[in-house]
């Protein structure tokens, strides 16, 4: 590295020393904590992402400012990759060194080095787009992660405003694939792909309002933007952060589907209506409903990601059925983690397709559903998407030539292709696969009652626990053993075995500082009390804090 490049780094990081007794990582989605303590970790993110794109011979690289389903007060940074997915997982080591640099020098130092042993040609200068959500804290970290991007001289950082997480993704994918890549062009293309597939529904019914929570966050801004050009569905938009809501409190996708509640701004005055609730940076989506019955109104019936990600495989499954043996060719496949309720997994594969477990973590079920022709994944949090092989769309493209228009065949594979435009290809988005929910039912003629009855969830409760040291939990790769503390999996077992269809594994959060108890049973009760006994156990091996 030459030293005018040398002094560039110095010079800046001056101006963002790390706070003391801070230790970060890139977690399971990139950066968290206190948006009070992060501003030299963006800083520093924003040097990593000019270095990402030197790399990539230029390409642009995005960078997030988010902190997703945490608090207001939180904020975080997260990297896409110039394909759209997530940062290389190889980065990660790096970004954690950098992030906890305790001096300017030591800085360097691990640049300099990382630098050299990736090869990284640091002449020509990065493009690195730059989003953030609504939160306020993301403007000022937003100019820290500026000041990081070009104190790699040369290096580019665009401003690319307010955006969803899947928004940013997107535009990067699009950038770097030569396409029109504007926020507009997002909308346009998210319009021109539901209109096409609603187009293509072969009896159209009237279809009722659906309810629609914002988390009080971007996603239900932008979806007041899109619902304007769409005269095909009707939503109402709640909690859009206008009304004085706070993002994430009481409200979003991540609280409706861990208490199984309403959000705040609904009630009995919604029983039996289609609701579904979006994250705080919308790259989560479950759907809910309020059942007559329920005592109160505030108690859901949750659709979740893993009856989203159903929805998804029957409509597909029922697209080359049509196309016939040639479409029955197509690799189907489904990926989900630990969380998905073992009553999904028995529907999927009855229905025939195959079914693979990935890490909690996006970057970690993306990369397994690329393995497929059609790969479908999603977090029973209701982050997930569907991926078209590059091979696979080329068939079909060329099959919308060889079948006459407006067949059955015709039609089956014009819906794939729209399918794969309208969903987002590079992370999972909630705006896109809400239109692709809402396409779908009005396709089937479903309510939302009827989707759920596809298959009946499993009872089920999720707990934090916080602990002093969430490390000392340490799992087998598929998160569902407790390596460590020692003993700890003979005692979870222990209480497994004492319920049926009883399940239940603990993992440190890479997001939060807690350590998450997941447990099924046939019974609420069931699921309820082994939840909490699991829990019980992590508090006597690990002291509570
Ligand atoms: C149980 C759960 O919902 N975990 C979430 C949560 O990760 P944790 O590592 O569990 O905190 O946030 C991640 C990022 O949004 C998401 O990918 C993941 O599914
Ligand atoms: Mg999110």
């Amino acid at each position: 590295m030459e030293e005018t490049q040398i002094a560039s780094i110095l010079k800046t990081s001056e101006l963002y020393p790390i706070p003391q007794s801070i230790k970060l990582s890139y977690g399971t989605a990139g950066f968290r904590a206190d948006a009070s303590l992060l501003e030299s970790t963006v800083y520093r993110v924003g040097i990593l992402s000019s270095l990402r794109s030197l790399k990539l011979n230029s390409s642009t690289v995005g960078l997030m400012i988010t902190a997703s389903h945490n608090k207001v007060s939180d904020n975080g940074v997260k990297v896409s990759d110039p394909s759209g997915g997530m940062l290389s997982q190889e980065w990660e080591p790096f970004a954690d060194q950098i992030a906890n640099a305790s001096s300017p020098k030591e800085l360097v130092s691990l640049i300099k080095d990382f630098v050299e042993k990736k090869e990284i040609a640091i002449e020509k200068g990065g493009e690195v787009w730059l989003g953030r959500d609504t939160r306020l804290s993301g403007e000022s970290l937003l100019r820290a992660a500026e000041i990081g991007v070009r104190s790699v001289l040369g290096s580019v950082a665009v401003d690319v405003g307010v955006l969803t997480t899947p928004q940013l993704h997107w535009m990067v994918r699009a950038k770097n694939k030569g396409l029109n890549a504007t926020e507009s062009d997002y909308f346009e293309n998210l319009i021109t792909s539901f209109k096409c597939l609603i187009g293509l529904i072969p009896v159209k019914l009237e279809s009722s309002k659906l309810v629609l929570d914002g988390a009080n966050g971007v996603g239900g801004l932008k979806m007041e933007v899109l619902i304007r050009s769409l005269s095909d569905i009707d939503v109402e938009i709640r909690n859009t952060g206008r009304d004085g809501g706070v993002l994430n409190e009481g409200v979003g996708a991540d609280f409706v589907q861990k208490e199984k509640v309403v959000p705040l701004g609904f009630g009995l005055k919604d029983v039996g209506m289609r609701c579904a609730s979006f994250d705080g940076d919308a790259d989560r989506l479950v759907y809910f409903y309020i059942p007559s019955e329920s005592c109160g109104g505030d108690k859901v019936e949750l659709l979740d990601g893993d009856k989203i990600l159903s929805l998804f495989a029957l409509f597909i499954k029922e697209q080359l059925n049509i196309i016939g043996d040639e479409g029955k060719k197509c690799r189907l496949g489904v990926v989900q983690t630990a969380y998905a309720n073992g009553a999904s997994t028995d529907y999927v594969k009855e229905m025939g397709l195959e079914v693979v477990f990935a890490k909690t973590g996006v970057k970690h079920l993306h990369e397994k559903a690329e393995e497929f022709d059609v790969g479908i994944y999603f977090e029973a949090n209701g982050h997930g998407t569907i991926l078209f092989s590059e091979c696979f769309l080329s068939w079909l493209v060329g099959k919308q030539k060889d079948y006459s228009e407006g067949s059955d065949k015709h039609n089956a594979v014009s819906r794939l292709v729209a399918v794969s435009n309208l969903i987002n290809q590079a992370v999972g988005d909630a705006l896109s696969g809400l239109l692709l929910v809402e396409v779908i039912l009005q396709h089937m003629g479903w309510s939302v009652q009827k989707w759920n009855e596809l298959y009946k969830d499993l009872p089920s409760k999720q707990v934090k626990v916080e602990v002093p040291d969430r490390t000392a939990v340490v799992t087998t790769s598929e998160e569902t053993e407790a390596l460590k503390p020692l003993g700890i999996q003979d005692a979870i077992n222990g209480e497994i075995k004492k319920y049926q269809r009883g399940r239940a594994f603990i993992r440190p959060s890479g997001t939060e500082d807690v350590v998450r108890v997941y447990a099924e049973a046939s019974t609420q009760e069931a699921a309820d009390s082994l939840a909490s006994s699991v829990a019980q156990l992590v508090k006597s091996f690990l002291g509570s804090s």
